[in-house]
């Protein structure tokens, strides 16, 4: 799999674009016929994407885990976002409809990826390191925890699921949901913050071809921007903020880990501040 290394924030000044998109951005997640992963030493989080594009694919151990199987030491955070599929661990298996959300937990020992041919499931994985196991949990789309956030006069109306959180599917540390932008409203996560405790990474999807999502990132008097496709992925810091514009709606799910599984534990970043 891929490695990022960590990075500071006073490294950011010195970055140009090409730096930026290689540094903090996942171009290709979703390849068909292939898992896909990132693992960046930002709070050892790795991320990507299972394409089975028909047939099955089993997730294996990595060496740079150190691991036999994937989840020895791991729970991992699985959201479809594509087509029907299913999740196959230690034999159970869980169908995943378009934006369901599945949790599986540290020491499952095999874990399958599979859909009918044409059906494109997408699964975007996130996982962290575990310390103990917690029970593997399927949420299907209309039963996460959902708030309507912003207001059309912002252009940041948008719907907020939580599936993995403090009061919702227990975990380790994997925090994990999904926002969808209403038509019409383009900004995410705006106002802005920050937050110390964890790493967080946006999977941005459902952006029309002929769209971007301009991320906003960095630190408050130092902002930076990544131009963001369809199905790509963005590692944010947890120095760095993470709010994002697009030139038409989209949806992006939203996943963190580190010290705690709290959503609303967020450092405000007024706009009146950014630089
Ligand atoms: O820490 C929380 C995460 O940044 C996101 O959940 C925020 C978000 O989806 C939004 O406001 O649009
Ligand atoms: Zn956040």
């Amino acid at each position: 799999m891929e490695q990022r290394y960590a990075t500071h924030p006073s490294q950011i000044p010195g970055m140009d674009t090409a730096d930026l998109r290689a540094t903090y951005l996942v171009e290709e997640v979703f390849v068909p016929g292939e898992i896909r992963l990132t693992f960046t030493h930002h709070d050892r989080i790795v991320l990507g994407g299972a394409v089975p594009d028909g047939g099955t694919l089993d997730l294996p151990g990595y060496a740079e885990i150190r691991s036999d199987t994937f989840l020895e030491r791991r729970e991992l955070g699985i959201v479809n976002v594509g087509g029907p599929g299913s999740v196959t661990a230690d034999g159970q298996r869980y169908d995943l409809v378009p934006g369901a959300c599945l949790y599986l937990g540290r020491g499952i020992a095999s874990v399958a990826f599979s859909d009918e041919p044409g059906a494109g499931a997408q699964f975007y994985l996130f996982s962290a390191p575990a310390h103990t196991t917690y029970p593997s949990v399927l949420v299907n789309p209309d039963e996460g925890n959902v708030l309507e956030l912003g207001d059309q006069k912002t252009s940041n109306r948008r719907t907020l699921t939580q599936y993995i959180h403090a009061n919702g599917v227990q975990s380790c540390q994997v925090v994990m949901g999904v926002t969808r932008l209403h038509e019409g409203s383009m900004w995410n996560t705006m106002p802005a913050h920050t937050h110390d405790r964890p790493t967080e990474c946006y999977l941005y999807f459902d952006v029309a071809d002929d769209a971007r999502v301009v991320h906003l990132m960095g630190e408050r008097e130092e902002t930076r921007h990544l131009m963001v496709a369809d199905r790509q992925a963005v590692i944010s810091p947890s120095w760095s903020l993470h709010s994002g514009v697009g030139t038409a709606s989209y949806a992006f799910v939203w996943a963190m880990a580190g010290e705690n599984q709290a959503f609303d534990d967020m450092d405000p970043a007024p706009v009146t501040d950014l630089r």
